[in-house]
């Protein structure tokens, strides 16, 4: 008996013995699952990368901490980001991004804009945070700025992570409720401030996911998911400068610039592409300031982007 055990655990499990998990942190090709209530430290096979966090998979164990991820589930979505060279994935199943920004230090338009593309083509919907109103010289130049995106659609929050705690939390908790939620943004705006007022013990469970995927001293450099009350969760992900689209066409663009929507095949030429084509729609609704300059430009250095992959 005791043999014909240790022979059956040899054998590659089949599928019905795989278990499902929720993929909570990635570090590199380190994965630290959720399954149950245990938290495994699982691995791809091969060179896999292809795996990432808010993934639901299936896992073999290999210990009683450890397994390898076998296959991973249906995405309901996807967000990445790419450069000339290769794609990385962001979060896997989040139904909105929340873009952080503040009125100070200043943001940048550009990645900004760049996150609402990526939401776009990825079917995520996507809000502005604006956090740090207490700084009250810069809140009318900010609120300004943010009128592009605000005329678009897309909701802007304001908030105070330090001056206002409660009223922060407050403003959030309805915002999450039964979804999944990544936040983004670049250093400095108080990511990390909101998401500590939201999760209470953010920063005990970043030491034990650090601990169990032994990332060593950088902390603050793998994404995680932070599950909270009623099936909502919460994906941090690391600050960045770049936000590279180059996987995107120029089809998947023109889609994902929502200000163009209206113009879209009215265009002279059937194939245009908004650059500098006689007749277009688009063109001539930037001339006349019912699309923004800025979001104009950030289109044709995408499309730009998108000719020189190399992959
Ligand atoms: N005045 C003011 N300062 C804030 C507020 N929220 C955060 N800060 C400050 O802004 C600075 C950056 O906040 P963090 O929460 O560390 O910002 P972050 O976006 O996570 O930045 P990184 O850790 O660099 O990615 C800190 O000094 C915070 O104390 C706010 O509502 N008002
Ligand atoms: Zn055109």
């Amino acid at each position: 008996m005791g043999v014909r055990k240790h022979a059956a655990a040899r054998q590659r499990a089949t599928p019905d013995a795989l278990e499902p998990g929720l993929v909570i942190a990635a570090h590199g090709r380190h994965y630290l699952v959720q399954a149950g209530e245990e938290k495994l430290h699982c691995v791809t096979r091969g060179k896999k990368s292809d795996v990432a966090v808010g993934d639901r998979i299936r896992l073999a164990r290999t210990s009683a901490d450890q397994g390898v991820i076998e296959s991973i589930d249906e995405r309901k979505t996807l967000l990445y980001r790419s450069d000339q060279y290769k794609s990385k994935l962001l979060a896997a199943n989040v139904d909105q991004l929340f873009i952080v920004v503040a009125t100070e230090p200043s943001f940048t338009d550009d990645l900004v804009s760049r996150a609402l593309v990526a939401a776009e083509s990825a079917g995520v919907a996507a809000h502005l945070i604006l956090n740090k109103t207490d700084i009250t010289d810069a809140l009318p130049k900010t609120r300004e700025r943010l009128q592009v995106y605000a005329r678009l659609g897309y909701p802007v929050h304001e908030v105070s992570a330090k001056a206002h705690p409660d009223d922060t939390r407050a403003a959030f908790l309805p915002l999450l409720e039964g979804k999944s939620t990544i936040l983004i943004g670049q250093s400095g705006m108080g990511k990390s401030s909101i998401i500590n007022l939201i999760i209470p013990d953010a920063d005990i469970a970043t030491r034990e996911i650090s601990a169990a995927l032994d990332t060593g001293k950088h902390t603050t450099t793998f994404t995680r998911l932070y599950q909270m009350e009623g099936e909502a969760s919460i994906i941090d992900s690391p600050g960045f400068q770049e936000f590279g689209l180059y996987q995107l066409s120029e089809g998947m663009l023109e889609r994902a610039f929502r200000d163009f929507t209206p113009y879209l095949g009215k265009c002279r030429f059937y194939n245009c592409h908004h650059l500098n084509e006689p007749g277009c729609a688009v063109l001539e609704a930037v001339q006349a300031g019912e699309i923004a300059g800025l979001r104009h430009q950030l289109y044709a250095q995408l499309v730009h982007e998108s000719s020189q992959t190399l992959y």
